[in-house]
């Protein structure tokens, strides 16, 4: 099995450390790939060569139009590779092949959103109190950009970073989870392929405590860009302090999903199924606290658990499969010791709960989607970021009431309201406190549409203007045409 290398300043190169490893399918747990294991030396080299390209120009006085053509192949490679890059995905998560289909194409959409946004802003001239003067606001790239991603939607997450700072005339760095690097490295070769100067894009490989912690510490990375998990987050945000690096962060959720007794039974019951289940949960805008009004709470959790009982696990390269395992042994162990500790807190487990019994999964992390009742908000079931096919049901009997039961978290990023009144729709929405709100709907995003988190979700927004904002500095230039000596002094 050929080692997979990191790319810096150009090249495909082995790491420092002349350490290996092992990328593991977590359906079976068979070795799909093995890839170098960069260190803080292969992260210091990539940096250096970021900020020598930085340095010298090369991408950032490259025509906007131009930087925005090349993005524009990037999407379009993806596009033709994008089988390749889907199967790559599947293996590596575990998530079915439909679902990593879906993310190619998000994925094309957001390198071509980006592409097309590269030459619309040229800056703008704004009113000057002084006679005889020029005043004009122009944006200009951040500089070098440390990129950091999770496992859970590897390449999503990287095009999300990728597309925006490429965009804006940046150089970069960029390391994936170690755990799924293999469409980011793939990616990689077709950013080469587009004709990205050497240096301006650069990959590590490797572990979070020793490459990610030297990106966000290293004086040389003037943004640090993460999306991970919130304590991660912390550290980071911290590191990033020494040179006060501008920082952005996805960080987790703890999603509420409000169904009013008014809402279409069926479609609701259905989307909150979609809500949670989807990559067996691992999505941080995950709809994983359900809050029924009181008077179809019953009939709602009975629909729930009828339809859970049906959900197919399996191989995500099997059309059959609508679900798949979880990332790790690990994560697993995390999800049954969250599901373990509801229960002793006073929870009750309607469905699932436990690994499934089938031969054919005792290879793959596997945790039943599983439905959890009787929950309380101080509960850490309905607290806690699970990151698993686990739902928690919490009941409700004024509109009021779930408002402050939605709004009942440390986190922030998205939450959903289903109803049939317009009004009590926007009443609600208008009073939750997260960066996405949905009416009718869940999980729903798409380039144009900001995407981030209030309170301890994150900082700074991704995709759409904001997104881009985000690897933009703002410089105002102000010209004086006529200089006259103030005779102060
Ligand atoms: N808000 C969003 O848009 C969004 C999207 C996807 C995932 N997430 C969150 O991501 C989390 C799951 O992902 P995860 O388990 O990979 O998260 P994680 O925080 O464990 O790891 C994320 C990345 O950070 C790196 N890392 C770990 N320690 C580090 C350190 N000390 N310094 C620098 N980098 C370090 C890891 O190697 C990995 O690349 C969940 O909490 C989920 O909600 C958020
Ligand atoms: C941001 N999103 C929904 C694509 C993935 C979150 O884990």
């Amino acid at each position: 099995m050929t080692i997979k290398q990191q790319f810096i300043d150009g090249k495909w190169v082995h790491s420092n450390s002349n350490k290996v490893r092992k990328i593991i399918n977590p359906f079976n747990q068979e070795v799909i790939a093995q890839v170098t294991e960069s260190d803080e030396t292969d992260a210091k080299a990539a940096i250096t060569a970021a900020r020598k390209a930085f340095d010298k120009g090369v991408w950032s006085s490259t025509p906007a139009t131009d930087r925005g053509q090349i993005v524009y192949k990037i999407a379009d490679f993806i596009a033709r590779d994008r089988e390749e890059l889907a199967e790559l995905e599947s293996l590596d998560t575990g998530k079915t092949m439909e679902e990593s289909r879906g993310d190619m194409d998000d994925i094309a959409g957001v390198f071509r959103y980006y592409a097309e946004a590269a030459d619309k802003d040229g800056g703008e001239i704004i009113d000057s109190p002084i006679p005889n003067s020029v005043s004009k606001v122009v944006r200009e790239p951040v500089g070098v950009c440390g990129q950091i991603t999770p496992w859970n939607y590897p390449l999503l997450q990287a095009s999300w970073k990728l597309a925006p700072a490429l965009a804006a005339g940046n150089t970069l760095i960029m390391k994936p989870s170690e755990i799924t690097p293999l469409t980011s490295i793939k990616v990689f070769e077709l950013i080469e392929e587009a004709g990205v100067p050497s240096g301006v894009a650069n990959l590590v490989l490797g572990a979070g405590n020793t490459v990610g912690a030297e990106m966000s510490v290293n004086t040389d990375v003037d943004l640090i860009s993460f999306t991970g998990g919130i304590e991660t987050g912390k550290k980071i945000m911290q590191a990033a302090s020494v040179n006060v690096k501008k920082i952005a962060l996805e960080l987790g959720g703890k999603n509420p999903n409000v169904i009013f007794a008014d809402a279409d039974f069926e479609t609701a019951v259905d989307q909150a199924m979609n809500a949670v289940f989807f990559h067996a949960g691992q999505i941080c805008s995950a709809g994983t606290r359900l809050i029924i009004e009181e008077s179809i709470h019953d009939d709602f959790v009975s629909a729930l658990v009828d339809r859970v009982k049906n959900i197919t696990l399996g191989n995500g390269f099997d059309e059959a499969t609508q679900m798949g395992p979880l990332i790790s042994e690990e994560h697993l162990n995390k999800v049954i010791n969250y599901v373990e500790k509801g229960k002793r807190e006073g929870a009750t487990v309607a469905i699932g709960g436990k690994r499934p019994e089938d031969p054919k999964l005792q290879d793959g992390f596997f945790y039943l989607p599983t439905v959890i009742t009787d929950c309380t908000t101080d509960m850490s079931v309905v607290q806690d970021e699970g990151f698993g096919p686990v739902i928690t049901v919490e009941k409700f009997t004024t509109e009021e009431e779930a408002i402050n039961l939605a709004n009942d978290s440390i986190y922030g990023l998205a939450g959903g309201v289903w109803t049939k009144d317009i009004a009590k729709a926007e009443r609600a929405v208008a009073k939750m406190r997260m960066g996405t709100v949905w009416i009718n709907e869940f999980n729903l995003y798409f380039p144009h549409a900001p995407w981030g988190g209030f309170k301890q979700s994150g900082i700074g927004r991704e995709l759409g203007k904001p997104g881009l904002d985000e690897y933009q500095e703002t410089k105002h230039i102000f010209h004086n045409l006529k200089p006259e000596s103030m005779n102060w002094f």
